[in-house]
């Protein structure tokens, strides 16, 4: 049996709320989604105090859905639109699962007049791919712990709330920052300041949030974290071209963009559309990196060309972009970020490849 959307609505009809009214006729209910059996849904306060006094009401309707047959998961976050001056959070609750960090991550846009800096942090380089799995991510790992090995002081944003693999890629997993409610003290791994978006949230949680929601959790995970002072924060964006990278180069004033892609022409294709969306957004695009460029045989030292070879260098070239350089495609670089401590904290000829980038970008004045 499968629940719809009426029923779900019909239950929160029956939940009161401080005020008056229940939870729909009060009309505090947003973005509600209900597919194969997982209900969620924001539930909207006028601020943080009525968010609050919403914790119970909250409590209550997790429960009563969780009780509908058809019913798998339940997932409420509440929300308040506007922070309490001094920039104090604004999210209040959640439902269910561990205890989260003090300080609730997504809500509504502070407004804000044009792109800011971010207070210690001399640059921000955005690291992004038209299209998923090229390994951006990785990319951005091995970059950043190449970049503290040469003396720079890095920060890495995990931005990727679809698919945040940062705390895995580093050794974190299972690690949580800790808040005092105003500010998070963000973690450390192989000389790296490290926040991921998906150590403040619940898995599944940021499907709920709406481009608003998503715009004021990265203003809050770059102005409430403790980044120290910084010679670069390097952002892992989510592939694509989407609200997390309107918001990052509307919010921030990001130095550029490094564009990640495999050779084949389908990623190059899904590249230019990103070169083409930071355009728009006045960031400049610093380079192309080429990824899973060459494989070389473990056993007989033959190089092969898998997915092709040079075609980022052609993309660049016939763009007028700077080519930055090309990571090759290695079972051991996979196995490292899939063990916690990426290839290029060690030595040999991939972690050197991610050295020679960090050189490359050190020598431009961009790291
Ligand atoms: N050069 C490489 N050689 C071997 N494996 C690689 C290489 N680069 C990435 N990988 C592997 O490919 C997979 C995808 O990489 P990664 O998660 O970094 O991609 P991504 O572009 O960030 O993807 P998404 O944005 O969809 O999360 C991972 O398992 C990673 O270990």
């Amino acid at each position: 049996m499968t629940i719809s959307r009426e029923r779900v609505l019909q239950e929160l009809a029956q939940i009161a709320v401080p005020g008056g009214g229940n939870l729909v006729s009060a009309d505090l209910v947003r973005a509600l989604n209900v597919e194969s059996g997982a209900v969620r849904f924001v539930i909207e306060a006028a601020d943080a105090a009525s968010a609050r006094a919403l914790v119970p009401v909250e409590a209550e309707a997790q429960r009563r859905l969780s009780a509908l047959p058809g019913v798998e998961k339940v997932q409420i976050v509440t929300t308040a639109p506007t922070a309490p001056r001094g920039g104090a959070p604004q999210v209040a609750a959640r439902s269910g699962g561990e205890a989260p960090p003090s300080l609730k991550i997504g809500r509504h846009p502070t407004p804000q007049a044009g792109p800011a800096p971010v207070s210690g942090v001399a640059r921000i380089l955005a690291v992004g791919s038209g299209k998923g799995g090229v390994g951006k991510s990785t990319l951005t790992s091995n970059l950043a712990v190449a970049l503290a090995r040469k003396g720079r002081r890095v920060g890495l944003l995990d931005a990727d709330i679809y698919g945040p693999s940062q705390p895995r890629m580093l050794g974190l997993t299972g690690q949580r920052p800790t808040s005092d409610g105003q500010m998070i003290e963000p973690l450390h791994a192989h000389g790296v300041t490290v926040m991921s978006l998906g150590l403040m949230m619940k898995e599944g949680e940021a499907v709920v949030w709406r481009g608003p929601m998503l715009m004021g959790a990265l203003q809050q995970m770059l102005n409430q974290v403790k980044w120290g002072e910084l010679d670069v924060l390097l952002v892992d964006l989510p592939p694509g071209t989407g609200d997390v990278q309107l918001s990052l180069c509307q919010k921030a004033q990001v130095s550029g963009a490094i564009i990640v892609s495999t050779p084949q022409d389908v990623a190059l294709i899904d590249a230019r559309r990103a070169i083409d969306m930071f355009d728009k957004l006045k960031t400049p695009v610093l380079g192309l990196v080429e990824n899973m460029s060459t494989y070389i045989c473990p056993n007989c030292g033959h190089e092969a060309h898998l997915f092709g070879h040079g075609g980022v260098a052609a993309e660049a070239a016939a763009l007028d972009l700077p080519f930055l350089g090309e990571i090759p495609l290695n079972l051991d670089l996979r196995l490292a970020g899939d063990a916690g401590t990426p290839i290029a904290a060690g030595d040999g000829p991939v972690a050197q490849s991610f050295v020679r980038l960090a050189e490359r970008l050190i020598a431009g004045g961009m790291a």
